[in-house]
């Protein structure tokens, strides 16, 4: 049936003026649906598709006539193409008979999980991927009704389909996949063209096989796409060099390099991870260096203006990480950094956290430092970047564990494809290791900032080694205890802030700390006219001193518990509390 398809296909596109090398064959393979294979040695493999056979959105514009969202618009074009009898004619031409071959050959599904069934959506867990899935298809119904609301044609049964689409979509997993997406490729000869699943069937062909129309046509908006039948045969492979060009107005796309007998001729379809080629494509790459989580940081816009007007961190957005094969094929950087207005993030700020490019974690951890500074503090200093990191390493710890939880739905007992289940697993693997390199990575700069700066760095553990005095005779002599007794100090901060008190009291800090000393003299000056205030410092006193004490006065003590609060920071891992020297990284 399909190779009919194909052959049909085929045959339109060599009478009409689609040009291929001589020796490909287009063959299916499973899985992938056709591809197109080189049945000898091939240098600079080019197929071009004629204007005449080129699907833009100039047709809907005529047939619909309209001038706005005209992606939009070409994409009911296509759907009633699909599933309207009657015809549909732009200047005298059939559009329905003239690209009848196109149409019948498309493939019979998508494996996106736009489309999958509540048990294929419970393999992913509680991914990026599952969450925004609700969240697409309210955009793709909104992107529907927007142009529905202006289509004269049909107008009760559009608005009751309007209501009765936007109720469902409020209602459970199943309800939409059975009153919705099921219906999207099962579709049955009652389809109306104008229906939604109609509409989210054209959508999704166009997500797994539109080109943008500005190659052939550069002043048209960077949003418009094409629809390129034949040259659409061609599937991707990341590495493949390819050209995309256009001569008279016919598109073509060129293969920079020999394909060897038997080998698939691929086209690029860019750098994408394989979130996006599974929501858009319907399928996953094995080891995908391009492969990325995405973590979105929502700030407050008050908070994104204080940045982008005071400080030089980079807040990046979708664009900074996109990359077309039609920028890969030009060979030169053609990305502008065009100025960001700050209402770009009302959304969030999104970080695309990979295995192969660090920096969108370094822009993540300048975030997280920048949010963790107090107005006195520098955004490089020493325990500012530490306690922002043990943040960030919290917040993606946070995200690991829940990307790699199965899901806390219910099953609902549908089949489950074999395919998607494999690529549920792939996604999600990828998602993991991407989150994991991440951590290490935040580990391992954690340690090189650690051991760069080991003396300016103040552990529990340290006072004890360096500092026998203090517990041995000079904590039993503040606390009024017996020398033998055992003192029990419930916490490594507990223990810091007693030292810190301690050593003011007897003045008996050793060389390598008098740092720590130095610091707290002129923290406890500057807070000399400031009633001490800390209730968890009286607290404490208290349980340290109830009636008091001769040696150390309340204040001073709260004076140590919130220099240790201003001048530390906490390892997540173990609760560990860190003194930390005000030096810059
Ligand atoms: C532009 S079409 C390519 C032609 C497609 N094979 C067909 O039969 O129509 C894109 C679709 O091809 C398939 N595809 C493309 N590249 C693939 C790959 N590397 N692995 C698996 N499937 C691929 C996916 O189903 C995707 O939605």
């Amino acid at each position: 049936m399909q190779a009919e398809k194909l052959k049909v296909l085929l045959d339109w596109g060599l009478d009409n003026g689609v040009k291929c090398p001589d020796d490909v064959e287009f063959v299916n393979v499973g899985g992938k649906g056709f591809a197109c294979i080189a049945k000898s040695d091939i240098t600079e493999a080019e197929f071009i598709i004629p204007e005449s056979l080129i699907i833009k959105s100039s047709l809907a514009v005529s047939f619909f006539k309209v001038n706005s969202n005209q992606t939009s618009w070409l994409k009911l074009l296509i759907a009633k193409l699909k599933f309207d009898k009657s015809s549909t004619t732009v200047d005298d031409e059939n559009l329905k008979a003239k690209f009848a071959p196109y149409i019948d050959a498309l493939p019979d599904e998508i494996d996106s999980p736009l489309v999958w069934n509540p048990s294929e959506l419970d393999l992913l867990g509680n991914t990026n991927l599952r969450s925004s899935l609700r969240i697409k298809l309210y955009s793709i119904f909104n992107e529907w009704k927007l142009i529905m609301e202006t289509l004269k044609k049909h107008r009760n049964e559009v608005q009751a389909e309007i209501l009765n689409i936007e109720e469902t979509l409020g209602q459970s997993e199943d309800h939409v996949y059975r009153n919705i997406t099921s219906k999207v490729f099962q579709h049955s000869s009652e389809t109306d063209w104008w229906s939604f699943p109609a509409f989210l069937w054209s959508h999704m062909m166009f997500l797994s096989r539109a080109f943008p129309e500005y190659v052939i046509n550069p002043s048209t908006d960077p949003s418009n796409v094409v629809l390129l039948p034949i040259i659409d045969l061609l599937n991707h492979d990341y590495r493949s060099k390819v050209e995309w060009n256009q001569r008279d107005g016919a598109f073509g796309v060129r293969k920079l390099e020999t394909v060897l007998r038997g080998e698939e001729i691929f086209n690029n379809y860019g750098g994408k991870g394989n979130e996006e080629l599974l929501s858009g494509y319907g399928f996953v790459l094995e080891e995908n260096i391009f492969d990325t989580v995405a973590l979105k940081i929502q700030l407050p816009l008050t908070t994104v203006s204080e940045i982008t007007s005071t400080t030089h961190l980079f807040l990046p957005t979708l664009s900074d990480y996109t990359t077309s094969a039609f920028e890969l094929s030009s060979g030169k950087e053609t990305k502008q950094m065009l100025p960001k207005k700050d209402s770009q993030y009302k959304d969030g700020v999104l970080y695309l956290l990979s295995k192969e490019n660090d920096a969108p974690l370094r822009w993540l951890l300048d975030l997280f430092s920048f949010l963790e500074k107090s107005p006195d503090e520098s955004c490089s200093s020493l325990r500012v970047r530490l306690q922002g990191l043990q943040n960030l390493r919290n917040a993606i710890e946070t995200k690991l564990s829940s990307t790699s939880s199965t899901s806390d739905r219910q099953a609902a007992g549908y089949d489950i494809k074999e395919y998607r289940a494999r690529a549920a697993r792939i996604y999600k693997s990828g998602q993991t290791k991407a989150l994991k390199h991440a951590v290490n990575e935040l580990k391992r700069t954690e340690k090189e900032w650690t051991s760069q700066h080991k003396g300016d760095l103040l552990t529990a553990k340290r006072i004890m080694r360096f500092d026998p005095n203090f517990m041995e005779s000079e904590l039993p002599l503040l606390l009024r205890t017996n020398a033998n007794s055992d003192i029990t100090l419930d916490s490594y901060d507990t223990l810091i802030i007693l030292w810190v008190a301690c050593k003011a009291v007897f003045n008996t800090c050793p060389r390598e700390a008098q740092w720590a000393m130095d610091a707290f003299k002129a923290y406890s000056d500057c807070r000399e006219n400031t009633m001490a205030s800390s209730a968890e410092g009286q607290h404490l006193y208290q349980t340290f001193f109830p009636n008091g004490s001769s040696r150390l006065g309340q204040e001073q003590f709260i004076n140590a518990t919130e220099f240790l609060q201003h001048f530390s920071y906490t390892r997540l891992s173990n609760g560990e509390v860190i003194l930390v020297k005000d030096v810059n990284l």
